[in-house]
């Protein structure tokens, strides 16, 4: 994709989030891998207002080299891209109900919401949460550093989810799918339910590997 189609795909689809309420104000972020470093939304902005021509470019050590000044969690994006090697994009929201799960005592830290749905599984898999932080504070980009070996996905405790994938599509269909489900596991909470069994789970990662 040519550079003037990135900068399109990443506003068209920060705009589609923002119009269904999953960005609000001025929160989240989304970079995206170039040839010549990363895209990232500019910080203060919103995603629903987005202005191609102003998109931060970060070189491929994270200097800013033009557009608007980026996002303050640029440092969180780079630390998940230097352990995902195979990573092109990541988003990440304030979406409600991600956000509500990720401020309740009795989760299991190791892997926040059980796998109520195949395309859970297949898009998110496990969701660790990682331990509250300021926003844009360097020790957040650290601990999120930490984990992004071993996930493609974590969730910041009371504040959000972020997710990285191959391209900008599936990292925000991934993003959706986390959404949904916390929204689900929130509608369960009073409820008995049967999330998918462990064989289950193992099948559907057979089937499509990440
Ligand atoms: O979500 C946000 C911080 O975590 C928004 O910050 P920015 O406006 O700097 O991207
Ligand atoms: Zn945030």
């Amino acid at each position: 994709m040519s550079d003037a189609k990135i900068r399109e795909d990443i506003v068209r689809r920060a705009a589609s989030l923002y119009n269904r309420g999953l960005s609000f104000g001025s929160s989240g972020n989304i970079s995206v891998r170039v040839d010549d470093g990363w895209l990232m939304t500019p910080t203060g902005s919103s995603m629903g207002d987005l202005d191609p021509a102003r998109l931060s470019l970060l070189d491929p050590e994270g200097r800013h080299i033009s557009g608007d000044a980026p996002t303050k969690e640029a440092f969180l994006h780079m630390a998940m891209y230097a352990k995902r090697s195979g990573a092109s994009a990541i988003v990440h929201l304030h979406s409600t109900h991600s956000v509500a799960v990720s401020c309740l005592k009795c989760i299991d830290q190791k892997d926040v919401l059980p796998p109520l749905t195949a395309y859970y599984v297949m898009r998110v898999g496990k969701l660790p949460l990682v331990p509250y932080f300021a926003p844009g504070d360097l020790e957040l980009a650290k601990a999120v550093g930490e984990m992004a070996s071993d996930h493609h996905a974590v969730l910041l405790a009371n504040h959000g989810p972020v997710v990285s994938a191959r391209s900008l599509s599936d990292a925000v269909y991934a993003t959706e799918e986390l959404e949904e489900t916390a929204k689900l596991f929130l509608a369960l909470q009073a409820m008995e339910t049967r999330p998918l069994t462990a064989d289950q789970v193992a099948d559907l990662q057979r089937r499509f590997p990440s």
